[in-house]
């Protein structure tokens, strides 16, 4: 595509990005040592196992409204047939939530903004997955590792998105045309601030992201089992359309 395409395809997709995060980096920094107090920790920790299930799918299903609405926005993307819409936000919107989520991470104490102030791991204890919070941790400081603008986590966003290998894809072509445009605007922007380096690290964050994906739906499958009614009765439906 020609210089100026990338420059307008850039411009949109950084503005589609920041549209729709929920903060701006401005306010997750003002936040940053708001810290929950002992006792609000301990009450965390007091809820039972599908309470605190509930209270976080309800603000993971927020997070992953605002990717939908990110997605929305990606030129190309509501050319695409309904079905491999429907494809690539089923496969990709919590791996967008993870890369997201390391704008809202503090790696200075290892916590993460969640209910208005930053909570360390210890927060959701009783959620009884241990292994999936310190491995969304470990993600959200690799990520931090990269510092990356919102420009490189806008097109990163938008390249796990647009993912020629998702499976039952109707129109395999289209996508695959989207995607090397924006393959395209992410190598450029690299070259321009001379951080070629960041493209094959980015592309090895691809494959962490979707074992962590696979670890949520494993960890929701066990929990579900558990509480059945939980997840049939009082999730938000979204959640469990994207993720049973
Ligand atoms: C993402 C856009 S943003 O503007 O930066 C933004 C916007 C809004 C927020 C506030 C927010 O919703 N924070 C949440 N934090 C966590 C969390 C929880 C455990 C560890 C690490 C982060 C949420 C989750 O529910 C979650 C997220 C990833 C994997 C697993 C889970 C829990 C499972 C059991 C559903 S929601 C934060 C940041």
């Amino acid at each position: 595509p020609s210089l100026l395409h990338i420059e307008e395809l850039c411009d949109s997709i950084v503005r589609s990005h920041r549209d729709t995060s929920q903060f701006r980096l401005e306010e997750l920094q003002a936040l940053r040592w708001k810290l929950f107090s002992r006792e609000e920790i301990h009450a965390y920790q007091s809820k039972s196992v599908d309470e605190m299930w509930q209270h976080c799918a309800v603000r993971l299903t927020e997070a992953v409204q605002y990717v939908v609405e990110f997605a929305k926005r990606i030129p190309g993307f509501r050319g695409l047939g309904q079905n491999d819409q429907i494809t690539l936000l089923k496969t990709g919107s919590m791996e967008v939530v993870l890369v997201r989520m390391s704008r809202c991470f503090n790696t200075e104490n290892s916590t993460v903004f969640f209910d208005g102030k930053f909570a360390s791991t210890e927060l959701f204890k009783s959620l009884g997955c241990g292994d999936l919070m310190v491995a969304v941790f470990d993600f959200a400081h690799s990520m931090c590792a990269l510092r990356l603008t919102e420009l490189q986590m806008a097109l990163f966003s938008s390249l796990v998105l647009i993912n020629t290998d998702r499976p039952c894809l109707e129109d395999r072509g289209r996508v695959h045309r989207m995607r090397k445009d924006l393959e395209g605007c992410l190598s450029h922007m690299l070259r321009r601030d001379n951080q070629e380096s960041l493209q094959h690290k980015l592309y090895q964050k691809v494959s962490v992201l979707q074992s962590l994906c696979s670890l949520h739906v494993e960890k929701l499958h066990w929990f579900s089992q558990l509480y059945p009614l939980t997840v049939h009765s009082v999730f938000p439906p979204l959640y469990k359309e994207l993720f049973t």
